[in-house]
């Protein structure tokens, strides 16, 4: 074990778990990284009345219409040449892409607070909670509209406030061959590598492949708008 890791109570609840809205707001974020948009990538994560996810998207082309294909430019004097009139938002990618018969009373986690027609198709669906990151554009008339019909509609809409700035995914942080964890299984070191090759169960080239991954293999999950 890494000799700057504190000590652990391995009788006693993990102190440092995620909490359920960091959680949702995360996984919203991570779904934000499939994003192609060079401008904005937007998340979205529907999780029901049991904390369980029922939906993830993000802003995206729509299917068959080929990201490589169609366009991604925001300023083109010719608005078939933008992005605006082809991406998918997140929100409604979310709802369609949902894994239960519907999304009533649901809470959608998003990254950016959602434009009047991501607000309709929320309406309509019976979302009753969004809990959005950014509202940066909350002084256009769309998002002006969004909220106009949240409040009638009563869709509750409130600013997640995160705890950490940054939630940290290492893929090597948790030690599989910690005695702690495994009782009587050996402890081989930290990293996966090390613990792969002293195991000798692969051969050269595919160490190699396994060494490479470990020199990447982190992803930051930036909470980059503070709005
Ligand atoms: O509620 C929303 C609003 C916007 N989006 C997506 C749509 C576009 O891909 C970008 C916005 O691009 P800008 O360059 O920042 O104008 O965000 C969304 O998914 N949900």
């Amino acid at each position: 074990m890494d000799k700057s890791t504190p000590k652990r109570n391995v009788n006693k609840k993990r102190p440092d778990y995620l909490e359920w809205t960091e959680y949702f707001m995360a996984t919203a974020f991570l779904a934000a990284k499939r994003s192609k948009d060079p401008c904005s990538q937007v998340g979205a994560c529907i999780v029901n009345e049991n904390n369980i996810i029922v939906g993830i998207g993000y802003n995206g082309m729509p299917k068959g219409c080929h990201d490589d294909v169609f366009p991604w430019m925001k300023e083109s004097e010719n608005s078939l040449e933008n992005k605006y009139l082809y991406v998918c938002h997140a929100e409604i990618n979310a709802i369609l892409n949902k894994n239960s018969v519907d999304v009533r009373n649901c809470t959608l986690y998003v990254g950016l607070f959602p434009c009047n027609e991501c607000a309709k198709v929320i309406i309509q669906s019976g979302v009753k909670e969004v809990i959005y990151m950014s509202d940066k554009h909350s002084f256009k008339v769309h998002t002006i509209a969004s909220k106009r019909m949240f409040d009638a509609a009563g869709v509750k809409y409130r600013q997640f406030i995160p705890k950490n700035r940054q939630i940290l995914i290492d893929f090597d942080e948790i030690n599989w061959n910690d005695q702690s964890q495994l009782p009587g299984s050996p402890n081989l070191g930290d990293s996966i590598t090390k613990k792969i090759k002293s195991m000798s169960i692969l051969s050269e080239e595919q160490q190699d492949l396994n060494s490479s991954f470990t020199c990447d293999n982190e992803t930051r999950l930036e909470c980059k708008d503070k709005n």
